[in-house]
């Protein structure tokens, strides 16, 4: 049975069973996390996969996993839509003071007869707004959250312009050919790219002193591609109008022209339960079976388990590694029944389907000894078939 670390909380119940069991040990199979740190001493040769519930995998260190052969999972797309939810909301709070409104109602009091709508009507022009049909929202990163978010604004009256590293055939955006159009011409920038090294600190002063006055930045990509210190002296300067994030950190605290939320984004019940189910599956499907479904580390590699063993490789793709492969298979008198594999950055992923029948235990251990010993294999795995023949 396999054993599973949980570093963030997780309902296991409808995936209780006799494929994997919870375990505290610090050299786990798999381990199951939202966007915790997973410690690198976590990445022991025995650790098959870290399964990430969410989009971003920073607080992992993929390389260190791929150099291990092991594989990274997300579950891409899956919250974006309650992303896409919240921005427009904090898109809306930008413009309109309904925070102010509805703390000003909660402490209205009238005497008795006296009627509570003039009152309150009377106070309503301390809380005008204004409106977003006609603005520009400017996206940094058009992926799946970033066009869906696209998509909702440009069907309510707004121009959307945006940036994104490799050009995306989208209707609704125009997009520019650098960040720092989008920072010039939009009345609302939202970060929506992942942390990588290219993106750390991405936007400092330079980058605000571009923004129009009235402009609002929101984040919801990552922290750290913002520079915090120069976002503060920047508000403080009337550089933009204000600074959405969720992701906050101290030195971001207590400033009237910042709203900072606590990692809201992907956190509605339905992004949840779906991203927490799908991890799953594709965890269990994983470790019996050696299925890639979505990974950000391992190309995607899906065949039916129809024989009584598999093999899985992975490893550094290289013209004749497979020569070296069939060559010991056939030594074992090995039947290759189905194959299927895919490269993704230089890696290589492949599953064989065959048949250990007529070879002994001892000379199975030689045979895994002596893949593992071709040039450029990382990590060589034999799985049983787990449904004994019902495929037949
Ligand atoms: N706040 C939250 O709770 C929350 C929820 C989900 C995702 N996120 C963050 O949002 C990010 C985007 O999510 P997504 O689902 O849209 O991912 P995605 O992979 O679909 O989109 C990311 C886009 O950014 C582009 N990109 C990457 N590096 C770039 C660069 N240097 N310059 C320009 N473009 C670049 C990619 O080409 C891609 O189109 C995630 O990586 C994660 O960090 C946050
Ligand atoms: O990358 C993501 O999917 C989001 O940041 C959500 O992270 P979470 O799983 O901690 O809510």
């Amino acid at each position: 049975m396999f054993e599973v670390k949980t570093i963030d909380r997780f309902d296991l119940t409808d995936f209780a069973g006799d494929v994997f069991r919870t375990s505290n040990t610090d050299t786990p199979d798999a381990i199951l996390v939202r966007s915790s740190k997973v410690d690198d001493s976590l990445i022991s040769k025995r650790l098959l996969l870290i399964a990430r519930s969410g989009t971003g995998t920073n607080t992992i260190n993929v390389d260190a996993a791929t150099a291990n052969g092991t594989a990274v999972f997300n579950t891409p797309g899956v919250n974006a839509n309650a992303v896409k939810e919240l921005i427009i909301q904090n898109l809306f709070r930008c413009l309109r003071p309904l925070n102010g409104a509805v703390q000003m109602m909660q402490q209205l009091k009238v005497a008795p007869g006296e009627d509570l709508q003039a009152a309150a009507e009377a106070k309503r022009g301390d809380f005008i707004g204004e409106e977003l049909y006609g603005r520009t929202l400017g996206i940094l990163g058009l992926g799946t959250i970033g066009q869906r978010l696209a998509d909702a604004c440009y069907h309510m009256g707004m121009q959307i312009i945006g940036y994104n590293r490799s050009f995306k055939n989208l209707r609704h955006v125009q997009q520019l050919d650098t960040i720092d159009e989008v920072l010039e011409q939009a009345d609302f920038v939202v970060i929506l790219l992942p942390l990588t090294d290219q993106t750390n600190q991405l936007l400092s002063t330079k980058q605000f002193e571009m923004m129009k006055d009235s402009a609002y930045l929101l984040n919801f990509g990552r922290g750290e591609i913002v520079d915090n210190q120069a976002v503060v002296s920047a508000l403080n300067h009337n550089e933009f109008a204000g600074y959405v994030c969720d992701f906050p950190k101290t030195e971001l605290q207590d400033h009237p022209k910042i709203t900072l939320l606590p990692h809201l984004g992907g956190n509605t019940i339905e992004a949840l339960t779906h991203s927490a189910n799908l991890i799953l599956q594709n965890l269990l499907d994983f470790l019996e079976y050696g299925t890639v479904r979505s990974s950000v580390n391992f190309p995607r590699v899906d065949l039916p388990f129809m024989s009584n063993q598999r093999l899985t490789f992975f490893f550094h793709a290289r013209d004749t590694f497979w020569v070296d492969v069939a060559g010991i298979m056939s030594r074992y008198d090995l039947p290759v029944q189905e194959m299927m594999g895919n490269t993704m950055d230089g890696y290589g992923y492949t599953i064989v389907n065959t048949d250990l029948a007529e070879i002994t235990q001892q000379q199975t251990q030689t045979l895994l000894n002596e893949l593992n010993q071709i040039d450029g294999m990382i990590r060589v795995r034999l799985l049983n078939n787990p449904t004994q023949g019902e495929w037949q």
